[in-house]
């Protein structure tokens, strides 16, 4: 009988899952102010047409779509119809995913013999959590736990602090996994936060900032969509939050800030990928945050990491007006994406997010900025494209120690540049 428990259960998780197969994801080459506006129409229809990986930004920047396979013909004669040129970058999104469970699945058969956590795998939620309190234990000297708030589903939002001391010191806060699919932004975060642990002491400019600073990260920004990320719909970007009266489920917690909330880009359709919510700060998750560093009140930078497309940005997103700070960050971006290229030769573009990326409002680091945290950063990690969120395992150690460097370009500026 117990087998036939464990089994069904495991049916039932198979079963619960989205299946994505003969989904694909379709890169599309706009050539004009025209072809873009063409593809936001395409957005937030019901039932779903397409799901935009990387969103109509401008002509130079490829689109790409996750097009269910039922409308892929409807959405091929669209696009045919319309001149505009496209290539399939997924053929099978399926196919991804199952390799990526199957990775996942040896994993954790690895990691339950040897009782070690793997740095170079996917983990879930529990996962995760668990190694967030055996970390706190294990460097109870520099690292600690802090709940900060509850999420929609009331999950614990945690967040390790880094401290050799002192009490209110200038801080720096990371926050990774705001978007539920970006997978390898939580391996990443993890993967830092061990090396910072590693580094103290021996790596000069770790040691240096954590003998002046505090560094804060927030490793899982989204709990429940992570959570749902691995239970039911793999590309899943929201939060969970429902209201009543509204079909949709879920706002896109890096479109609910103060700072320009509402306006272009960013969607007042529930069912929008960049719903921002009825009102600034209405998710739990981003009060969370905001409350904390307001309370904080001393903290100096702030890197807000996603994925993917290789970038590093900083604001504004909700206009395209350059912030007072522009030639600062501009340099300091140039240096830290100079830094990262040394390590594996990945090229990234760096810019404020309206004029290198698209206008976005009510964004993370617009708020950070407005609210007087001058190093204000966004990455968007591996890769470009070719897997996309669905980024192989074997490219989370590479991705993390690139960031890292770019990180510690970030560190070092904010400890050098006191304000
Ligand atoms: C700063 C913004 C524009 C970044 C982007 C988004 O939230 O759309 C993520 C990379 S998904
Ligand atoms: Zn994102
Ligand atoms: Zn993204």
């Amino acid at each position: 009988p117990r087998t036939l428990l464990v089994c069904s259960f495991i049916l039932a998780a198979a079963l619960g899952q989205m299946n994505f197969t003969g989904d694909q994801v379709l890169r599309v080459l706009a050539k004009n102010e025209k072809q873009l506006s063409l593809l936001r129409d395409l957005e937030g229809l019901k039932p779903q047409k397409v799901d935009f990986w990387r969103g109509p930004a401008r002509p130079s920047l490829p689109v790409d779509m996750r097009v269910p396979f039922s409308e892929l013909k409807d959405i091929k004669a669209y696009l045919e119809s319309h001149g505009l040129a496209y290539s399939i970058m997924i053929k099978d999104i399926q196919v991804l995913l199952d390799e990526e469970r199957e990775a996942m699945a040896k994993s954790r058969r690895l990691e339950r013999s040897t009782s070690s956590f793997s740095y170079s795998s996917y983990h879930t939620l529990e996962e995760i959590y668990t190694w967030i309190d055996n970390f706190a234990t294990e460097h109870s000297d520099i690292a600690s736990k802090i709940r900060i708030g509850y999420s929609f589903e009331n999950r614990s939002i945690l967040v390790l602090k880094f401290s050799t001391g002192g009490s209110q010191r200038p801080a720096i806060w990371i926050d990774t996994g705001i978007h539920a699919r970006e997978w390898i932004t939580h391996a990443t975060g993890i993967w830092t936060a061990r090396k910072i642990v590693n580094e103290y002491g021996k790596d000069r400019i770790v040691t240096n900032v954590l003998n002046a600073m505090d560094i804060f990260m927030e490793i899982v920004s989204n709990p429940d969509g992570f959570a749902f990320t691995h239970s039911m719909n793999r590309l899943w970007r929201k939060n969970k939050s429902s209201r009543p009266g509204i079909f949709c489920i879920g706002v896109d917690l890096n479109r609910n800030w103060k700072s320009g909330f509402g306006g272009n880009g960013s969607n007042n359709s529930p069912c929008s990928e960049t719903y921002h919510g009825p009102s600034p700060q209405s998710e739990p998750e981003v009060a969370a945050i905001v409350d904390f560093i307001t309370a904080h009140g001393n903290i100096k930078a702030l890197i807000s990491i996603h994925s993917y497309s290789q970038m590093l940005m900083y604001p504004y997103g909700h206009t395209l007006e350059p912030v007072s700070d522009q030639e600062e960050l501009y340099s300091l971006a140039k240096n830290a994406v100079q830094a990262l290229y040394k390590v594996h030769g990945m090229e990234y573009i760096f810019g404020s997010i309206s004029t290198t990326l698209y206008v976005a409002s009510g964004i993370t680091v617009d708020w950070a900025y407005d609210s007087g945290i001058k190093y204000s950063f966004s990455f968007e990690l591996r890769d470009t494209g070719r897997y996309g969120f669905l980024l192989p395992a074997a490219q989370i150690v590479p991705t993390a120690q690139e960031t890292w460097l770019a990180i510690q370009t970030i560190m070092e500026h904010t400890l050098n540049h006191p304000y």
